[in-house]
């Protein structure tokens, strides 16, 4: 898998050349490119951005400035993929859709945002998503980006040592992880729950899928009204 991001701030993507994206990338796994959308720019001042049509406050991102930089950035195989507020929600399922992507390109909009032209565009000759990866408002894209890179990266075979986890992720059997612990068996007076010492195997799958749903339904009801039916069995339901 390539991974591009586009960006006026390519400092901010310095962390994804470390640590788990950057063995990645060591280990051939990933390519990643990161380009400064200045290097597009025509003008002497190198702008990025004017004010909005229709007046409003803040500036809007040039179309020309990012139709030529997506020129040379996207190929024939490119998803682009553009983090923004108004997206739709990126979810575990939209990380493993990117997984099985070939050539990932990010576009970080600042300000008021790109220019809408830009997206409708490269819509003519590729997949864009407008993605959000929550209900609030950055400064600019580049965060979310390096959200999504980890949340993709970390399911591309050989990337985490173990794979089984990330099979049994939050989220890839809909509910969300129940609590964890490690030794010692009694820290600050707080015991480890019993059934997990008990070697009881079946005891403890049950346990963790019971505590899964009750964090789940305290936590996330949404997430239970979103399960396919049939994923809840008697002994959920009682719960
Ligand atoms: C067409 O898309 C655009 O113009 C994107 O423009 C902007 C403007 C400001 C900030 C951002 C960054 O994304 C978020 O704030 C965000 C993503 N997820 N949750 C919050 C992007």
């Amino acid at each position: 898998m390539r991974i591009d991001v586009v960006t006026i701030f390519p400092e901010y993507l310095a962390p994804l050349r470390a640590a788990l994206l950057g063995r990645a990338i060591d280990r051939g796994l990933i390519e990643v490119g990161v380009h400064d959308l200045r290097e597009w720019t025509h003008d002497v001042h190198r702008a990025v951005d004017d004010a909005p049509y229709g007046g409003g406050p803040g500036m809007v991102m040039k179309p020309q400035v990012w139709g030529d930089a997506l020129d040379d950035v996207c190929g024939p195989r490119s998803r682009l993929v553009v983090p923004t507020p108004a997206g739709r929600p990126f979810t575990q399922a939209t990380a493993r859709r990117y997984a099985a992507a070939e050539h990932l390109v990010f576009a970080c909009g600042r300000y008021e945002g790109i220019d809408q032209r830009v997206i409708d565009d490269a819509a003519r000759r590729m997949p864009v998503d407008e993605v959000s990866i929550g209900d609030y408002v950055l400064v600019g894209g580049e965060a979310a980006v390096l959200v999504m890179a980890e949340a993709v990266v970390r399911l591309l075979p050989g990337v985490l040592g173990n794979p089984v986890s990330a099979e049994q992720d939050s989220f890839s059997d809909g509910l969300l992880e129940g609590p964890s612990y490690t030794r010692p068996e009694v820290w600050r007076g707080l015991a480890v729950p019993e059934v997990l010492r008990s070697g009881h195997h079946a005891a403890i799958d049950r346990w963790r899928r019971d505590q899964a749903l009750m964090r789940t339904f305290r936590r996330r009801p949404d997430l239970l009204a979103a399960l396919p039916d049939g994923s809840l069995d008697e002994h959920d339901r009682r719960l």
